[in-house]
C-alpha cells in the first residue's frame, strides 16, 4: 500500500467518512509490520474492537498544519468508546473511529497563510475545534467548550490523534517551551480538564479538599489543587493501589480508602475524621452516584460539589442535605482556554506531570497499549504511545 500524499486536505477533519472511503484507507490483519512512514492509527468500531489501520496521508490545507503525533495518551473514554460504544446518548459509535486526543507533537509541513508555524516547532494539540464563527455565540463568548459544531478529536464520528500524521487547524495548536516534553505537551489535555474544573470551582489559597477517585482526572486534581495552596486535601479511592500512587505524588495528602458496602454517609464521616472537618470544596472525579453522595455529606455549610466526573445519565441527589446546607453543585464539561496555563504551570514547575506515565509504547503495539490501559490489575496510570 503506498503512503503517498493525497489531496484529502480539509477532509480529513471535516468529513470523517471521506476518510473510511478513501482508497489508502484499510485494516491491517494483526502482526503486519506497515513501514515506517505509513499513516497507521489506533481505531474502534462498533463490533467493540481496537485494531491499527492505515488511512492516507494528509496534505495541510489553507490555515492547516500536518503534524508529526509524537505523543497520545490513551484517556478513559477512549477505551470507554472501544469498550462500551457509546458515552451518554449523543456520543455513539456507529463506523470505524479514530482514537485518541491526549497529544503533542512535530510540525511537519504548513498549509497557504500558515506564518506562525515552521517545521520543527513542538506543540501540544487542543483537542477540541471549535467553528469559531462570529455567528455561534459559545465561541464569540470565549466559552468555546459549548460550540454545537466543535470538532472534538477521537469522540466519534471524528477520527482521533493517535496516529502518525494529523492534520490540525494553526490556531488551535500550543507552542511547547524547550523544557517541556512532548509526553508532558500530551499531558496538558487531562490537565486542562483539571484545570477547567479548579477555575470555575473558585478554590482558594488554603481551603479544605476533598478529591473524590485517584484515577489520571483524580491525580491530575490533586496535583492541581495542591499548586492552588489548598489545605488540607483528602482523596478518595477503591483500591489501595491508587491511593499510595497519590500519596507518592503528593506527599502531604491524606487517603481514604472507600470500602465497599460503608455507606456514603459512613464514608463522609471517614473523610471529615482525616480532613479534621467537612470540606469546603469537593472535586469529584469518578462519575460514581455514591461517591457523588459522599462528597455531598463531606461538604460543609456553604460549600461547592463541583463535579468534573462523568456518570450514569440520571442519578439521584441527596435534594434536602444539599438544600439544607446551602451546598452548591457545579460540573465540568471538557474545557475553554486552558491550555496556555496548563503549559506555563508545566514549564514553570509548578506541576509535575511526568510520574502518571506509567507505561509508554511504540505507535505499532498502540493495540497492546489499549489492553494495559483497559486492565485494572495491570496497575496502569496513564498510557502513553510514543513515535
Ligand atoms: N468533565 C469532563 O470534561 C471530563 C473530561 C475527562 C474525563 N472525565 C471523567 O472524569 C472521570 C475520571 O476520569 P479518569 O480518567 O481518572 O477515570 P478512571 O476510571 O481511571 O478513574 C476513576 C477512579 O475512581 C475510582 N472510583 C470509582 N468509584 C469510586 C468511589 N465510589 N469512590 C472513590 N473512588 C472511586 C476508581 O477506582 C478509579 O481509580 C471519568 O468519569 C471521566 O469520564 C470528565
Ligand atoms: O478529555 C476530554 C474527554 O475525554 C472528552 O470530553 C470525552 O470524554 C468525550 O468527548
Ligand atoms: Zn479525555
Ligand atoms: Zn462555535
Amino acid at each position: 500500500m503506498s503512503t503517498t500524499t493525497t489531496e484529502i486536505g480539509n477532509a480529513e477533519i471535516y468529513s470523517p467518512l471521506k476518510v473510511l472511503q478513501h482508497p489508502e484507507f484499510r485494516i491491517l490483519s494483526p502482526g503486519e509490520k506497515p513501514p515506517s512512514t505509513a499513516n497507521i492509527a489506533a481505531f474502534y468500531n462498533p463490533a467493540h474492537e481496537i485494531h491499527l489501520v492505515e488511512k492516507p496521508k494528509p496534505k495541510p490545507g489553507p490555515g492547516q498544519v500536518l503534524l508529526h503525533v509524537r505523543a497520545t495518551g490513551i484517556c478513559g473514554s477512549d477505551v470507554h468508546f472501544w469498550q462500551h460504544g457509546r458515552i451518554g446518548d449523543s456520543m455513539v459509535v456507529t463506523d470505524e473511529c479514530g482514537s485518541g486526543h491526549e497529544s503533542a507533537g512535530e510540525v511537519v509541513e504548513v498549509g497557504e497563510g500558515v506564518t506562525q508555524w515552521k517545521a520543527g516547532d513542538r506543540v501540544a494539540i487542543e483537542a477540541g475545534v471549535p467553528c469559531s464563527q462570529p455567528s455561534c455565540d459559545a465561541c464569540r463568548t470565549g466559552r468555546y467548550n459549548a460550540c454545537p459544531d466543535v470538532v472534538f478529536f477521537s469522540t466519534p464520528p471524528f477520527h482521533g490523534t493517535l496516529t502518525r500524521w494529523h492534520l490540525h487547524p494553526a490556531q488551535w495548536l500550543h507552542r511547547l517551551p524547550d523544557n517541556v516534553s512532548f509526553e508532558e505537551g500530551s499531558l496538558c489535555e487531562p490537565l486542562a480538564v483539571a484545570l477547567a474544573g479548579i477555575e470555575r470551582s473558585g478554590l482558594r489559597l488554603g481551603d479544605p479538599v476533598l478529591v473524590c477517585g485517584a484515577g489520571p482526572i483524580g491525580l491530575i486534581s490533586l496535583l492541581s489543587a495542591r499548586a492552588a495552596g489548598a489545605e488540607p486535601i483528602v482523596i478518595t479511592d477503591l483500591f489501595q493501589s491508587r491511593l499510595d500512587f497519590a500519596k507518592k505524588l503528593v506527599p502531604g495528602v491524606r487517603t481514604v480508602l472507600i470500602k465497599r458496602g460503608t455507606t456514603p454517609k459512613e464514608q463522609a464521616q471517614e473523610i471529615k475524621e482525616a480532613a479534621g472537618g467537612a470540606l469546603k470544596l469537593c472535586l469529584e472525579c469518578t462519575g460514581v452516584e455514591s461517591s457523588v453522595h459522599t462528597a455531598v455529606y463531606s461538604t460543609q455549610f456553604g460549600g461547592k460539589v463541583f463535579i468534573i466526573g462523568v456518570g450514569k445519565n440520571e442519578q439521584v441527589f441527596p435534594f434536602m442535605h444539599l438544600s439544607a446546607n446551602e451546598i452548591d453543585v457545579s460540573f465540568q464539561y471538557r474545557y475553554a482556554n486552558q491550555y496556555p496555563k496548563a503549559i506555563r504551570l508545566v514549564a514553570g514547575g509548578l506541576i509535575d506531570i511526568k510520574p502518571l506515565v506509567t507505561h509508554r509504547f511504540p505507535l505499532e503495539d498502540a493495540v497492546s497499549a489499549f489492553h494495559v490501559a483497559a486492565d485494572p490489575a495491570q496497575g496502569a496510570i496513564k498510557v502513553q504511545i510514543q513515535d
